[in-house]
């Protein structure tokens, strides 16, 4: 096989032991399958054992959940879009076949999806299985281009599990290995509550507040589940538990009578009714029986409900004299304000302060959450806290899928997980299936009837209410607002989960917090029609192109509405949904020509431009290095000034412009500071890189050929996958391999750094000459992001692994170095360079203007 990625090359050259994982891929035996010509070749891996824990089911009264893990990326992320057979050579999931863009991730990583069905539809669960081929996965026979006839043995939990398990045995094959109910759901809590970004949140008078739990000092909690019924469990550690409580008022109480008295069809419509109702026309308030006082010598005011439907005993109306959305407020309110009180009542006996309520009863619903929290906050007097998860109906089901021993998930920490919330989510993501419409697979299909047929997605709305449902639901909600969230976008808020276990925290960051929360700028038109030329333009590239802008758009309106929608999203989160959003609908690389136009160009005047440094002394060299650094920064198709600049000349033109208006001082300017710390060489230098072109070409090769000059080794850090104009791996390999044709030290560097192959670098010196053994190394590595800006909670492993020595860190560009990561503080050396392309920004940040830089060094953070 070929030489693979930069980031596996890097990792050998440089001899990093991997980083120890429990979900090791059995790479012995892989062999390509196909032709070798093939682009991207599946690989077989018959040694890779134990594919097995590929869905868990939860059956419950009311609903069915379903999680299921896929390990093949671009399917899922299509939501399954391709209508071929799950066991077809291109969905290689599930076969432990991968194609060798994924072959170079020694972990294994993958997806989980969250879908859920009525219990009363059975029937189209099951047909949902066999569509995804969910329930056969034997690996033998997959490998051999088999369907496996015997089904295979499935985690599932829930009543379902012992009432439907014939009924799945029948028509699918699979087994049931069942899990208590009980044990699933704290599985499940505990889970989500220690790996998962922003599950947990307080709701508290309509307005929503993540809480971050430290997973060292998660217990003791109350966990109570509310689904057809409640139960209430108290939890002391993982499967540590005891259920203390439960009441049969519960979800499927508040859905049956709703049903009955309302005659609603559907769940979410009884809740939207609720929004318009009021309930004093139904209940007995304090003031109904003291002749509108308040009853003050225990402390109840004349709006407190004295009795929930009591006033209809006076009327002499029946069910056809009260409005329907009155009775639906009244009852939604009296079944969650009792569960709420039972709950502190139990969290009281036990001593416990924290509650986090689960079930699909909840169904992100504020007046239900408010109402919950208010009686949590009213009977506690404050010492209790109602909290709220939000893949709340799914914890019984994750619960099954963590218990799959071979998975190892519970090992798993917070910054494994990247929640994507792609397109397909509105039926990936929670969304109840209805009756097929013609049959089933073609539903699910939902992006590609997307790109067909145009179909509008309309923003939704946001459900919290803002400003106050009123005392804790004792006041009807806000009449005006029409704020029940429609049922595609309430799904948006339970992504798709990635589980990325080559992903780590950046060990130099002094401090993780602090991130710079900012706007995306709207440069969607430019970008479709750059995507859409990037795939040639064709129609279906249209297609696809208007589809990508609708999409993203849903999205940004969404955010826009409610910018906690998907948890707390930073701009490096915010950026990457876009270019995960052009991957979706199937745009590689949508800035690849502008990209290899401005790397010739650039690569052309390189050798001058060195012959040039050279002839400088040490001390100008320096200046003018770092010089060229920002001047080369100029180059960012994510800056609107910068974009209109291009159109005024060439790619050299603007660069010498650059240049020449590199008046000092900068607007931050600590290069005197930097250049007194650059007595002393750095062993191990790590350049986080920006764009193509200029910027890595004329900027930071000259400053990694200067460190190198100098001793230091360098780590060129590109991004993994495309961004705007970022320069990737795969494309700074390439760069390497020109750049070396005519640069000595580059050329020995990378020689000594092993990551490209000795023919591609040129053969004028033969490899007899030692000197270069011990010529500093240059590397490329990954950095496991597809984003302009970088969230360093979460680095490739390589990245993470080569950085612990590194004692200086250089963060080049806006994204990078100033709209994230601007106040990080390092436990090394940092310098940061960034050209500012953007006037506000410029005024916020740094009190500047447009083309201001930035030259900001740091020495270490003594701990
Ligand atoms: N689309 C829906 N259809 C039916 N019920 C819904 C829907 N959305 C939310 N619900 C509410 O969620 C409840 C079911 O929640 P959940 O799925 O957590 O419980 P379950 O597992 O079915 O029940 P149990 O655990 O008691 O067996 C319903 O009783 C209803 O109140
Ligand atoms: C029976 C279960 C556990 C089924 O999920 C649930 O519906 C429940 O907890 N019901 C409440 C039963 C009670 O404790 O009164
Ligand atoms: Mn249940």
């Amino acid at each position: 096989m070929e030489s693979c990625s930069g980031e596996a090359m890097s990792h050998n050259g440089s001899n990093i032991p991997h980083t120890p994982s429990r979900l090791q891929l059995d790479l012995s035996g892989a062999a390509i399958q196909g032709s070798i010509e093939d682009r991207n070749p599946a690989i077989v891996l018959p040694n890779q054992e134990d594919d097995t824990y590929h869905l868990a089911i939860d059956l419950g009264g009311s609903l069915i959940k379903l999680v299921y893990f896929s390990k093949q990326s671009d399917v899922s992320a299509l939501g399954n879009a391709s209508p071929c057979s799950p066991f077809s050579r291109s969905d290689s999931g599930k076969a432990g076949i991968l194609s060798r863009q994924q072959a170079r991730f020694p972990t294994q990583g993958g997806r989980l999806h969250f879908v859920k069905f009525e219990t009363s539809k059975l029937s189209d669960c099951i047909e949902f299985i066999k569509s995804k081929g969910l329930n056969c996965y034997d690996i033998e026979d997959i490998a051999n281009g088999i369907q496996s006839e015997e089904g295979s043995i499935i985690k599932a939990t829930g009543g379902g599990a012992f009432k439907f398990a014939d009924m799945f045995k029948e028509k699918l094959g699979v087994t049931f290995d069942k899990e208590d109910e009980m044990s699933c759901l704290v599985a499940g809590a505990n889970f989500l509550l220690k790996a998962i970004r922003d599950e947990a949140f307080t709701h508290l008078e309509g307005h929503k507040q993540f809480v971050q739990i430290d997973p060292n000092d998660l217990f003791p909690y109350l966990l109570v589940n509310i689904g057809s019924g409640v139960s209430m469990i108290k939890v002391d550690g993982d499967g540590i538990f005891q259920r203390v409580s439960g009441t049969n008022v519960g979800g499927g109480t508040f859905w049956g009578l709703g049903r009955l008295l309302t005659k609603c069809r559907n769940f979410d419509e009884i809740l939207e009714l609720s929004q318009r109702g009021d309930n004093s026309s139904v209940d007995m308030l304090v003031g109904d029986i003291y002749g509108g006082l308040d009853y003050t010598k225990i402390g109840l005011s004349a709006s407190t409900i004295a009795s929930s439907f009591g006033k209809v005993i006076s009327d002499e109306k029946d069910l056809s004299g009260y409005r329907r959305e009155d009775i639906a407020l009244s009852l939604l309110r009296m079944i969650s304000y009792n569960i709420g009180q039972i709950a502190y009542l139990n969290a009281l006996r036990y001593g416990l302060k924290r509650i986090f309520f689960g079930g699909f009863f909840i169904r992100g619903h504020a007046y239900t959450m408010d109402t919950m929290s208010f009686a949590v906050s009213f009977w506690s007097k404050g010492e209790a806290h109602a909290m709220f998860l939000r893949h709340e109906g799914f914890l019984g089901a994750l619960g099954a899928f963590v218990s799959y021993d071979k998975l190892g998930l519970t090992n798993l920490t917070s910054h494994q997980f990247v929640e994507r919330f792609p397109m397909g989510a509105p039926y990936a993501g929670g969304k109840i299936h209805g009756p097929p419409i013609r049959d089933l697979n073609e539903k699910i299909s939902w992006m590609e009837k997307f790109v067909q047929n145009g179909i509008e997605i309309t923003a939704p709305v946001p459900m919290a209410i803002t400003g106050t449902t009123g005392l804790g639901g004792f006041e009807r909600p806000l009449s005006h607002s029409s704020s029940l969230r429609s049922d595609s976008s309430a799904a948006l808020n339970v992504g798709v989960l990635h589980l990325v276990p080559s992903l780590e925290p950046f060990p130099l960051l002094a401090d993780p917090k602090g991130y710079w929360f900012g706007i995306l700028s709207d440069q969607l038109p430019d970008l479709v029609q750059k995507a859409v030329a990037s795939e040639g333009g064709t129609d279906g590239a249209k297609r696809r192109g208007d589809a990508f802008a609708r999409a993203f758009r849903a999205h940004l309106a969404r955010l826009r509405e409610e910018p906690a929608a998907y948890g707390k999203l930073g701009l490096a989160n915010l950026l990457e949904l876009r270019e995960e959003c052009l991957r979706e609908f199937h745009f590689k690389d949508a800035y690849l020509a502008i990209k290899q136009r401005e790397n010739e160009a650039s690569l052309a005047v390189l050798p001058d431009l060195l012959l040039e440094l050279d002839n400088l002394d040490q001390d100008e060299r320096l200046l003018a290095i770092i010089e060229g650094v920002l001047a080369g920064n100029i180059f960012d198709w994510g800056s609107r000034a910068c974009v209109e600049l291009y159109q005024s000349g060439t790619i050299l033109e603007i660069y010498r412009m650059s240049r020449s208006k590199m008046q000092r001082p900068w607007r931050v300017d600590d290069f005197d500071t930097f250049k007194m710390s650059w007595d002393r060489p750095h062993f191990r230098a790590l350049l986080f890189v920006d764009n193509s072109g200029a910027d890595i070409i004329l900027g930071m090769l000259p400053l990694a050929r200067e460190l190198l000059r100098r001793g230091t080794e360098v780590v060129l850090v590109p991004n993994s996958f495309p961004a705007i104009n970022d320069v990737t791996v795969m494309e700074l390999l390439n760069l390497l391999e020109e750049a070396s044709k005519f640069c000595e030290i580059l050329r020995k560097a990378v020689k000594a750094g092993g990551c490209l192959d000795d023919k591609r670098i040129g053969e004028q010196d033969s490899a007899a000459n030692s000197s270069e053994a011990s010529f500093p190394k240059l590397l490329v590595v990954g950095n496991g992001c597809g984003s302009p800006c970088i969230d360093f909670r979460q680095v490739s492993s390589e990245l993470a692994t080569i950085a612990r020595d590194a004692d200086l860190v250089v963060l080049e560009g806006m994204g990078r170095a100033l709209h994230t990561n601007y106040t990080a503080h390092f436990k090394c050396d940092s310098l940061k360079l960034a050209m500012i392309k953007n006037q506000r920004l410029a005024e916020k940040l740094i009190g500047g203007s447009i083309y201001d830089c930035v030259c900001r060094y740091e020495p270490r953070t003594q701990l």
